[in-house]
């Protein structure tokens, strides 16, 4: 019997990346593959220029004949089904002739163009003549171009580009150059504390912005944004999901990475696979302990509930263990710090002597006093990347989700899990749109994370909810329906049977 006999072939998402090598490593060539990687996605390589180039600068860079550019070309084109090419350094007008030309002839579906013009330290890797055939040829083939100012200006025929409003024109007027999607990246805008980049699709304008992280680390950015854009594109991401997965995973690459010290010079590389680290801490790390099946009947606290009722917070808390919940979180929006902390400290002890996980809504600070096993944040509190910084690997981190964009970021900042939600209409949580069943499934179709569904969720509309059966929804966060009850014990109890019955037939 032949090996492969019975098993099914794999397919792997492939991108073909057209740019120089760069001997350090951070960029070039070589960031492309360790972010295609880092991505999932298979990538082959045609080397247009070879650089002597580190953490100072570019020492040298010698460009390989275009004959040569076209025969690497062909040998992957003519063997292997490339799904996007993605374009870096190209050091003269004749190697963008020869790859625009191959482009048309093997059809290749999508094309991503990095205008790479000058290197992170100052140095011209590709020179003005190159500009006619980025302009004539390049620019129509593309399915999107991702330019930073100076290479926005460099395009535009030099002109300024000083404010949020002129990266808008710009992405414009590249736009109607022929390109599909334009992203002028912003990173390097003066007075912004965040980065601030500028997507246009021709119709619409989006500013995705994200910290700015304070690392000499950076060198490579560019080719990582756009290789790992052309990643998610290989496997089917539509345009502005994979902008935005691209985006997320520089920025908690860079996080990652801000004090690593590789080479003397003033531009450092940053690690392109810290996700491979950071499971081997998941693994390695006290929070290991969290498994998504404690989702099940996620307890939130209120106190003003509490106060109806006349019981204090462990009290309410000790009930809604008793009655089943399989994990706690102290929702506290009025008590001063002093006073929260105190609360939580009670609540972690009960929790622990039961061997639930308790989590502290919002107060990163809070959950470090009390030593919580974790945090839940919201898309308006402190980001998951920098509460992960301040928590470390141990600690449980859930974050609020309503669409997939969110949810995909929240994977690739490292969050545990994801609350999604208002999934029905409550009273307990002032505006917050609700984004129902759908937005739900949405969600928990797209997510890499373990999901539990919040708001409006009670005994008579837990199973629709859980009727969604999409793998991941692993259950269900519940305020009013526990606490706003005479006994929530009681409460507690009636849902966490009516779930387990339903988690047993799904079985
Ligand atoms: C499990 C869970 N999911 C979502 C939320 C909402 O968090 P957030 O969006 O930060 O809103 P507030 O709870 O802070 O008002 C949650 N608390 N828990
Ligand atoms: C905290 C929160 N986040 C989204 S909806 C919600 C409130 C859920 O409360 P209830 O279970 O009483 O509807
Ligand atoms: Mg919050």
């Amino acid at each position: 019997m032949s090996e492969t006999q019975g098993s099914a072939l794999q397919w792997l998402p492939h991108v073909l990346t057209v740019a120089g090598s760069d001997s350090g490593a951070g960029a070039g060539i070589q960031a492309d593959i360790k972010a295609c990687a880092a991505a999932g996605v298979y990538c082959s390589s045609v080397i247009t220029a070879v650089t002597a180039q580190n953490t100072v600068g570019v020492q040298g860079v010698y460009s390989i004949a275009e004959e040569f550019v076209t025969e690497q070309l062909r040998s992957v084109l003519s063997d292997m089904k490339v799904d996007v090419i993605k374009t870096g350094m190209l050091p003269s007008p004749g190697v963008i002739t020869v790859l625009c030309q191959i482009i048309k002839e093997f059809q290749v579906g999508t094309v991503v163009v990095d205008p790479v013009m000058v290197s992170t330290s100052g140095d011209i890797l590709s020179g003005p003549s190159t500009l006619t055939g980025f302009l004539e040829q390049l620019l129509p083939l593309a399915d999107i171009v991702t330019p930073n100012l100076k290479e926005a200006s460099a395009l535009l025929g030099g002109i300024s580009l000083e404010t949020v409003g002129d990266m808008r024109s710009a992405a414009k007027s590249i736009h109607d150059l022929g390109a599909r999607n334009v992203l002028v990246k912003g990173g390097d805008l003066r007075g912004s504390s965040d980065a601030i980049d500028i997507f246009f699709d021709g119709e619409q304008f989006h500013e995705l912005s994200g910290p700015r992280i304070i690392t000499r680390n950076t060198h490579g950015t560019g080719c990582t944004l756009a290789s790992y854009i052309a990643a998610e594109l290989a496997k089917g991401t539509p345009m502005l999901l994979a902008v935005q997965a691209a985006k997320s995973f520089v920025e908690s690459a860079l996080l990652f990475s801000k004090d690593l010290v590789i080479g003397s010079g003033p531009q450092g590389p940053f690690d392109h696979l810290y996700r491979m680290k950071k499971h081997q801490n998941d693994i390695n790390g006290p929070n290991s302990r969290f498994s998504a099946d404690s989702l099940l009947l996620y307890a939130v606290t209120d106190s003003r509930m509490n106060r109806k009722w006349s019981r204090s917070m462990a009290e309410a808390v000790k009930a809604s263990i008793e009655g089943g919940a399989t994990i706690v979180q102290l929702r506290e929006k009025e008590a001063e710090t002093g006073k929260f902390i105190d609360i939580a400290v009670k609540c972690v002890a009960i929790c622990r002597s039961y061997g639930v996980p308790l989590l502290i809504n919002d107060r990163v600070d809070v959950a470090l006093a009390c030593d919580a096993d974790g945090v839940h944040v919201g898309q308006s509190d402190m980001p998951v990347l920098f509460a992960r910084k301040i928590l470390g690997a141990g600690k449980i981190i859930g974050v609020s989700c309503k669409t997939p964009a969110q949810a995909e970021k929240a994977w690739a900042d490292g969050a545990d899990y994801i609350g999604c939600g208002g999934v029905f209409p409550t009273t307990t949580k002032k505006n917050n749109p609700t984004i129902g069943l759908d937005g739900l499934k949405a969600v928990c179709l797209s997510s890499k994370l373990p999901v539990v569904a919040i708001g409006g969720i009670g005994a008579e509309n837990a199973q629709s909810v859980m009727e969604l059966s999409a793998p991941n929804l692993k259950g269900v966060a519940v305020v009013s329906a526990l606490f706003d009850q005479e006994s929530v014990v009681a409460e507690t109890d009636r849902l966490k049977s009516l779930l387990m019955d339903m988690v047993m037939t799904d079985r």
